[in-house]
């Protein structure tokens, strides 16, 4: 086991030099122009702001990364960093994650031009920031309400798993799930977890197979998300706040014993295998078919919009 462990952070080593080498694959070398998709890193400062509120004990994690808080290296290292600092705060004991775009688009998930064409020297640092996401998340000793107001696929999805409680915007416009399959992709192992975890080993065999996005109210139905909202009702932000203060209620040593009850095992896995699982990812994702796939996807998002 441990010479594994140390072939494979070797490996790790190696994709970080590589960083240096170009990317080689001639046929991606020739790119669409695909203007809309081509920013890569960004500036940390202004990505998510936190409010906290002593007094209630609830703090507000709001995501703001224009267009569509998709998930750049970043945007994952700014929400991880707010998560610690209400985390810090020992009067804070629940936290609201939401979006503030005006869209409301939740989050489109990882940020499609780190895995389109990517930096070689950056990609395993941007798993790295998406494992680091999911275990600030959802192993926080903080109770957790995803306010979901618009759409959440992919890695979106994982944001609102990871929390304890979801309460979801009645807009069937705006839907939830693991949709990876359709890019041509897969979730990783400890978000096809929780995904099993939430809505149970059929409906998400199923719902993985198929890149499924739920509507909210059939999101509802799977277990998905706890509550729904109608649409354009503000109250959204006041129904997270009450349940924050439910969770409240509950004494913290034995609400963070019950989640670790629940948790533990699989943040525990993911700890002691976070080097094989980015090694796994930087492999897959630049090999040639999936790399076209996602180019095919984007090109068709673009279209879309058009
Ligand atoms: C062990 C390892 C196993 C191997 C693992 C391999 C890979 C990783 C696998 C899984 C983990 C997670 C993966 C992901 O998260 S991949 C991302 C998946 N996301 C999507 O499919 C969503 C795509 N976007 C949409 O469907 C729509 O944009 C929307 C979110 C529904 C919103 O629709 P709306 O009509 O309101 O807006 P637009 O479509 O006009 O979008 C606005 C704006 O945002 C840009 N954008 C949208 N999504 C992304 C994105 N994910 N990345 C980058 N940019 C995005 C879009 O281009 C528009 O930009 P513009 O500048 O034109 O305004």
């Amino acid at each position: 086991m441990s010479v594994h462990v140390s072939q494979s952070a070797h490996k790790i080593q190696l994709w970080r030099r590589l960083g240096s080498v170009q990317y080689r694959d001639s046929s991606l070398l020739q790119r669409q122009h695909l203007s809309s998709f081509s920013s890569k890193a960004d500036r940390n400062d202004d990505l998510v702001t936190l409010e906290a509120s002593p007094d209630t004990g609830v703090a507000t994690l709001r995501m703001h990364r224009s267009p569509a808080n998709s998930l750049s290296m970043e945007m994952m290292q700014s929400i991880s960093g707010a998560i610690r600092k209400a985390e810090s705060d020992r009067k804070i004991q629940s936290l609201i994650l939401t979006s503030s775009l005006p869209s409301g688009i939740f989050s489109a998930g990882l940020e499609l031009t780190e895995l389109y064409q990517p930096d070689l020297a950056r990609l395993p640092k941007f798993w790295e920031s998406f494992q680091q996401l999911y275990l600030d998340l959802y192993g926080s000793r903080l109770s957790t309400i995803a306010s979901i107001g618009g759409p959440a696929p992919a890695a979106g999805c994982m944001l609102s798993l990871s929390c304890d409680y979801r309460i979801m915007t009645d807009n069937p416009k705006c839907t939830i799930g693991l949709n990876e399959s359709q890019l041509g992709i897969v979730a990783p192992p400890w978000l096809a977890q929780q995904y099993i975890d939430v809505i149970g080993n059929r409906n998400a065999e199923l719902a993985l197979l198929l890149g499924t996005l739920f509507t909210p109210q059939q999101a509802l139905t799977v277990g998905l998300v706890d509550e729904l909202v109608c649409s354009g009702d503000s109250s959204i932000d006041e129904m997270a706040q009450r349940k924050a203060a439910e969770f409240i209620r509950i004494p913290p040593k034995a609400r963070v014993a019950a989640k670790e009850l629940t948790r533990g095992t699989q943040i525990a896995k993911l700890s002691g295998n976070r080097e094989e699982d980015t090694e796994f990812f930087c492999s897959f994702v630049t090999t040639d078919t999936v790399q076209k796939t996602l180019g095919s996807y984007l090109e068709m998002l673009a279209k879309r919009k058009k």
